[in-house]
């Protein structure tokens, strides 16, 4: 796990990416910035449509129509990318540098082919020079080192486990020993003892450096609290506040975050506010988002202001929240009523 002094593993900033529909321009990414640690866990979290799989997409280079990436610029490990509707990425970006982890990835797995064929298949998808035998035998290598049973390269996919199969796509989108890995709801199909074994494999990975740092998207909000070092919640396209997850979770500085966590996650006695029963009303459209701050049509906090203005960043980049109540009253928690 990583600490304030670690080195910065991953900046983005200003990421813009949009469906192109008839109506016009689903913008899910909108003006996104944010920073991974080496050997952090960051989570991001949020209701569903809000952009978290998109952001994934456009993070891990992974973006294809009718999804269009407009605009950023990515560093990872000092090597940078300006991303635009023309960038194409170093060839060892994607699997070695970044590697996604995608929603349902244990589902889209063709039955009929065994998990060793399904291994050369990934390897040469990024290394199309690299051997059979060395792909399989680096996948043993790997299935040894995090003790799961060698014998799963000889079976088909529905021989195994749910929980097995998914660490098994887990430790094989990680064979190139991305520095970053982004994995999309990895936990969201499987039982509460699944997910605590796929989470510890996953520290595993993290500790014996086969992983940099990880992206967690998810909205399963308890999940993230077991794993996550920091949270990103974001909303209607943007990252409406971001910080350390137990900070976060305590001291929320943006609305909807405190809204969304508190209805889910109890904060700790010694400051446990007034929880709420829900958020009213309903996320926008991202084909029309509302003026101003995206949040204020639901927000009991909202001045004229919000409903004109976009909110500024209130705090530093490893924590801030998008918010004109929080510029206004710094270093103070929202507090939420029901
Ligand atoms: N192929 C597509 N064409 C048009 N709009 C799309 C497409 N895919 C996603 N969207 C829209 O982009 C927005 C963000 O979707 P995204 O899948 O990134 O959200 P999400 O937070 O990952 O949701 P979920 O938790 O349900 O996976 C949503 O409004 C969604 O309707």
């Amino acid at each position: 796990m990583s600490d304030a002094t670690s080195e910065v593993l991953l900046r983005a900033r200003g990421l813009r990416a949009a469906y192109s529909v008839d109506a016009g321009e689903v913008v899910a990414v909108d003006d996104v910035s944010l920073e991974v640690r080496k050997g952090e866990v960051l989570g991001v979290a949020g209701e569903s449509g809000c952009g978290k799989s998109t952001l994934a997409a456009v993070l891990s280079l992974t973006a294809r129509p009718p999804l269009f990436v407009q605009a950023g610029e990515l560093e990872v490990e000092g090597r940078r990318l300006d991303l635009g509707p023309d960038t194409s990425p170093p060839r060892t970006w994607r699997g070695e540098v970044v590697s996604l982890l995608p929603q349902g990835a244990m589902n889209s797995l063709n039955p009929t082919v065994r998990i060793r064929d399904f291994v050369v298949d990934i390897v040469r998808a990024h290394q199309p020079k690299a051997k059979r035998d060395e792909a399989i035998d680096r996948a043993r290598e790997r299935l040894e080192q995090l003790d799961l049973p060698r014998r799963v390269l000889d079976c088909y996919p529905h021989q195994l486990s749910g929980g097995m199969k998914q660490r098994v796509v887990t430790v094989v989108s990680a064979l190139l020993d991305p520095r970053l890995l982004i994995a999309d709801e990895p936990t969201s199909a499987l039982d509460v003892s699944s997910q605590r074994v796929l989470i510890e494999m996953l520290k595993e990975m993290l500790a014996r450096d086969i992983i940099g740092s990880v992206i967690f998207v998810t909205h399963d909000l308890p999940v993230l609290n077991t794993i996550a070092d920091r949270i990103a919640i974001m909303y209607a396209g943007q990252i409406a506040e971001v910080g350390a997850t137990r900070e976060v979770i305590d001291r929320p500085r943006h609305p909807y975050s405190a809204a969304l966590l508190s209805s889910v996650l109890v904060p700790e006695p010694a400051i446990r506010r007034r929880r709420v029963t829900g958020i009213p009303g309903s996320p926008p459209s991202l084909l029309n988002p509302p003026s101003g701050c995206r949040f204020h049509p639901r927000c009991s906090l909202a001045s004229e202001t919000c409903r004109t203005e976009a909110p500024p960043r209130a705090g530093d980049e490893r924590r801030y929240s998008r918010c004109w109540w929080a510029s206004r009253h710094p270093d103070q928690t929202v507090e939420v009523t029901a």
